[in-house]
């Protein structure tokens, strides 16, 4: 099956196969064609370029792209999208004056997901959660992070994960998976941490590992959830069965554990809303790259990721949603990408950059989507009419994607 796309006003994100992730000044940067075409066989990019020297291909379907942008899907790196129930009275109280902190200490937050989901069945779980996938893909959303974490038992933190790999076989998304075994204490191991960090190390992970469910390990590093030597063990023994760590870190408070994960060799820290200097010279030089989830710093009011500072010490910058029932109910990437323009002082071309070709680096997935690259996956946004692609973020909120095309076809 041969998809010719025609007259695209501007192709976005054209890079060589070898570039995997931009960094620092590199992020300005958004290469492109004007009056473009891009051909598809069956679900893979195999040719683009300018109308003029469109070649006499004999396509099965034909989209004439005018007056509009095409650019690869959006690649979230980071989140929670199986989840039970939602946190709806949480947000109220919040509004009503307690903090994300206090609701967690009264059993809220982390745990309250937990216990709902305990109480869930893996296919209740599943129809719960493929409502908000098929949302996201409709957002343009083609590469998909998805963690455990709201289980905190080795029955529900394994139902988590079979549920996300039930979405990779069932859905045209590429999924990584990661085990956040070490998301929140359960009150049952209330002052037994390391009894609940020897089930996690001696119980889920093998069973995890077993059945294949998961390519990353995650710890919640945090004051109040698990500490630097909590997060280095967990890492230690994820390490015996190659899980390459992605981890939650800084959200609340910088302690170190930017280091630690570089230390760790990880993929991924994400969150960073408080950051350091130590936390950037750490970086410098390694494989890890930083994750902004500004769609959790508004919705908590808690400050946006330094991207300025990251971004100006050369480092490179992925954007993600978190999409979660705790502190990110949204899993709308173009929403993280106005906001990351609004708020943390991205431009345009560095938003849409950290949200797909650094977005797949973040998720292990830099071959096989992020950029306009013959031989990646054709997972693809065609926009409305839109003037330039500055628009896109600049008319925050609107629905700017006429169709969206999941590995070859058109899926919205
Ligand atoms: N911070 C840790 N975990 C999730 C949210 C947890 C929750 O409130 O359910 C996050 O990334 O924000
Ligand atoms: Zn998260």
């Amino acid at each position: 099956m041969t998809t010719l796309i025609t007259n695209i006003k501007e192709l976005l994100q054209i890079r060589d196969a070898s570039v995997n992730k931009v960094s620092g000044k590199e992020m300005k940067h958004l290469p492109s064609l004007k009056n473009a075409f891009l051909v598809i066989e069956n679900d893979v990019i195999t040719d683009f370029g300018e109308m003029k020297d469109l070649p006499n291909t004999k396509a099965d379907k034909q989209i004439n792209a005018k007056g509009k942008m095409v650019l690869p899907s959006w690649c979230d790196s980071h989140t929670h999208i199986v989840y039970a129930g939602n946190r709806e009275q949480e947000f109220v109280d919040r509004i009503n004056g307690l903090s994300y902190e206090e609701i967690a200490n009264r059993g809220g937050g982390i745990l309250n997901s937990a216990k709902t989901l305990q109480n869930t069945s893996e296919d209740e779980l599943y129809k719960q959660s493929i409502i908000r996938v098929k949302e996201v893909m409709k957002l343009g959303t083609g590469a998909l992070e998805i963690k455990s974490g709201y289980g905190l038992t080795t029955e529900a933190e394994l139902k988590m994960l079979r549920v996300a790999k039930r979405i990779e076989k069932n859905f045209p998304l590429l999924v990584k998976t990661t085990f956040l075994g070490a998301h929140a204490l359960p009150s049952e191991f209330k002052n037994k941490k390391n009894e609940y960090l020897d089930l996690v190390i001696n119980d889920m992970l093998p069973k995890v590992a077993k059945e294949n469910l998961a390519d990353y390990i995650d710890v919640f590093c945090e004051k109040g959830y698990f500490s630097l030597e909590d997060t280095e063990r967990i890492l230690k023994a994820g390490k015996q069965y190659n899980l390459i760590p992605k981890i939650h870190v800084n959200q609340f408070n910088a302690f170190g554990g930017v280091a630690l994960g570089v230390k760790h060799n990880a993929l991924s820290v994400d969150h960073l809303e408080e950051l350091n200097t130590a936390d950037i010279t750490s970086l410098k030089g390694s494989n890890t790259i930083p994750v902004a989830l500004p769609s959790c710093s508004y919705f908590l009011s808690i400050p946006y990721t330094p991207a300025r500072q990251l971004i100006d010490a050369g480092l490179p910058l992925a954007l993600a949603t978190d999409y979660n029932p705790g502190s990110t109910p949204s899993g709308n990437m173009n929403f993280v990408v106005s906001t990351a323009c609004i708020k943390m002082k991205m431009t345009p071309e560095e938003a849409i950059n950290a949200a797909t070709i650094n977005g797949a680096y973040a998720m292990g997935l830099s071959n096989e989507c992020g950029s306009i690259t013959k031989g990646k996956k054709a997972n693809l946004i065609i926009t409305k009419e839109v003037p330039s692609y500055g628009f896109l973020p600049y008319a925050f909120g609107n629905n700017h994607i006429d169709s969206v095309i999941l590995a070859g076809k058109v899926i919205s």
